[in-house]
């Protein structure tokens, strides 16, 4: 059996003081929760303040975004080994704002998703279809090309120490979640894929879904067999949905 996980993004959102009131409420909230994990991914100059207020708690932690390159002449980027200082457990590498706004192609990202490997950090990758690709019948040809540039670079066995949240683009941030079988229904086609060439990481590596996640929709999308728990924007700044989320996940 897979253990749940659930992970809240916080995107750039946040304050020292805001920050502090929402963990400790979740610290608060989840001290209960058996086989579920759960963690945030605050920006980057929160993270200090995240591991002083998480270590020695249940909740892990991790970063939104990592450098590609080593330490070096790279203005404005962080590198893998910089989050080491801060214990984090998590990066996630290809979140779709990171594709779509900034330009990081599937090579940048499966570079990014060795780079945080590479570092002995858990990489959760990020992959998912636009509404314009899932209306034309694209969303399994999408999905396959963002899993192979990973798969082609650091191997299938690989991805047994990772994390894949399947985000269609088209439910993030909109308030329009897939509905639980069409999210299953893409799970099921990443695991069969893995599958081909590895059964014990398919069966192994935990599929989160991601987008418009709630307390009322998480308990539903997170009974789905290849659903292995949820990746978390707007729903985990706010501390009562988050925690009712992760509850969600233990049933
Ligand atoms: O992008 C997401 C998590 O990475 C999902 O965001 P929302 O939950 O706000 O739709």
């Amino acid at each position: 059996m897979r253990t749940k996980l659930v992970v809240g993004n916080w995107k750039m959102n946040g304050n020292l003081d805001q920050n502090q009131a929402l963990l400790n409420a979740v610290v608060a909230g989840t001290r209960e929760l058996q086989n579920v994990k759960c963690a945030v991914c605050p920006p980057y100059p929160y993270l200090a303040e995240v591991q002083r207020t998480l270590e020695n708690t249940h909740i892990l932690w991790g970063a939104q975004n990592v450098s590609q390159f080593d330490l070096g002449a790279y203005t404005g980027e962080v590198a893998a080994e910089m989050l080491l200082d801060f214990s984090c457990h998590y990066v996630i590498v290809g979140h779709s704002e990171r594709r779509s706004l900034f330009g990081e192609d599937n090579h940048t990202v499966a570079e990014k998703f060795k780079k945080v490997q590479d570092k002995g950090l858990t990489p959760i990758l990020c992959v998912g279809e636009t509404l314009a690709q899932r209306e034309i019948g694209e969303t399994e040809r999408i999905i396959e090309e963002q899993l192979d540039a990973v798969i082609k670079l650091v191997g299938v066995d690989s991805l047994v120490k990772s994390v894949i949240a399947y985000e269609p683009v088209w439910a993030i941030g909109t308030g329009k979640t897939a509905t639980p079988s069409q999210a299953q229904g893409v799970h099921l086609f990443i695991r069969n894929k893995i599958a081909k060439q590895s059964e014990t990481t398919a069966n192994g590596i935990q599929i989160l879904y991601g987008g418009s996640v709630k307390s009322n929709n998480a308990g539903e999308l997170f009974s789905m067999p290849d659903i292995d728990g949820g990746l978390i924007g707007g729903a985990s700044l706010v501390a009562s949905d988050f925690i009712s989320i992760c509850l969600a996940a233990q049933r």
